[in-house]
């Protein structure tokens, strides 16, 4: 008779930390695909974005929330709180610090917001391929002196150290139950969310001023073509006309360069040849209308 197979487990992992710890660079890598945007700026994550890794017979479902930080806009208040939901939600939640930068204010403020937080805790210290050795102990001390972390891992999300032991000890804490997500499905982030921060990722690439920040990108319309291609239909929001100038670019040049950029990896990821349109729209209060944030899945917060 064959053995009876080892009972699944399934549960969520909300990765919370300060901007550029490295959230989205670990979640990509456990996750083994794209799904979560990385880049040398901060704070560009704005939705939620959930990678699904497998590891043996557990199904580790990745919260990825934005950059936890002192909100001052409208906009930043609802990612801070979009956030600290995602963790209440959670079966597990990491903090991740990065530890080159050690106990910055924004770390010293998520421990003092963690310690009350009822779920079990993990700390990840990252980058441990720039810090010494006797500094990773002292910050993880520092720290479980703090919160009461259940462990404590050092990793390097980009070199992939520490991450096989990380991703076991998730694997073996997550609860027992069945899987929610199809074995082979690694985000249910609709890929025209997915194309949309892509576009926004290569904004940030190129055009190295405040104003990305307060610009976003909706993919407004995605197509099927009958010769296997998908037309996709994006606008950059901008909040004032000299932004649409700097957008555009001298003769278009810097929409062609964000375009071409944009279409290659959003053709990547859908497996298919792509032909992107993009638009810039000036539009001086997207920060206050709820249906943007709708648009990008997170709350408007209330004031
Ligand atoms: N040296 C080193 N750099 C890393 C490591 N992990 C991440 N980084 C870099 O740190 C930067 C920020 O990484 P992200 O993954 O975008 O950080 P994040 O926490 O998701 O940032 P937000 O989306 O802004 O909240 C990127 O340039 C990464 O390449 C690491 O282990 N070592």
């Amino acid at each position: 008779m064959e053995p009876e197979a080892e009972a699944t487990r399934c549960g969520f992992v909300a990765v919370l930390g300060a901007p550029n710890a490295g959230k989205s660079t670990l979640v990509n890598r456990l996750v083994g695909t794209k799904v979560s945007i990385v880049s040398r700026k901060v704070q560009t994550t704005r939705s939620i974005v959930r990678g699904i890794a497998m590891a043996g017979r557990s199904q580790i479902i990745f919260v990825d929330t934005p950059g936890i930080f002192a909100p001052r806009r409208r906009l930043d208040r609802a990612m801070v709180e979009t956030a600290w939901s995602g963790a209440r939600d959670a079966d597990l939640i990491v903090l991740m610090i990065d530890a080159s930068r050690g106990f910055v204010s924004e770390v010293t403020d998520l421990l003092e917001r963690l310690a009350d937080v009822p779920h079990p805790k993990i700390l990840v210290l990252n980058k441990v391929d720039l810090v010494k050795r006797e500094e990773l102990l002292a910050l993880a001390e520092q720290a479980n002196a703090m919160v009461s972390f259940t462990d404590t891992f050092m990793v390097s999300a980009t070199s992939g150290d520490g991450l096989d032991v990380f991703l076991a000890h998730l694997a073996a804490s997550v609860p027992a139950g069945p899987w929610l997500y199809p074995e082979d499905e690694v985000t249910d982030v609709p890929l025209r969310q997915l194309a949309a921060e892509i576009t926004r990722e290569k904004l940030f690439e190129r055009i190295h001023q405040e104003l990305p920040y307060q610009a976003t990108v909706e993919t407004e319309r995605w197509t099927d073509q009958k010769d296997g291609s998908a037309k996709v239909e994006q606008t950059i929001y901008v909040t004032r006309d000299s932004h649409k100038k700097i957008v555009i670019g001298k003769g278009g040049a810097a929409i062609k360069s964000i375009s071409m950029a944009a279409r290659k990896e959003i053709a990547e990821i859908a497996e298919r040849p792509v032909h992107l349109f993009l638009f810039v729209k000036v539009r001086e209060k997207w920060g206050d209308d709820p249906e943007r944030y709708r648009a990008m899945g997170i709350e408007f917060p209330k004031d």
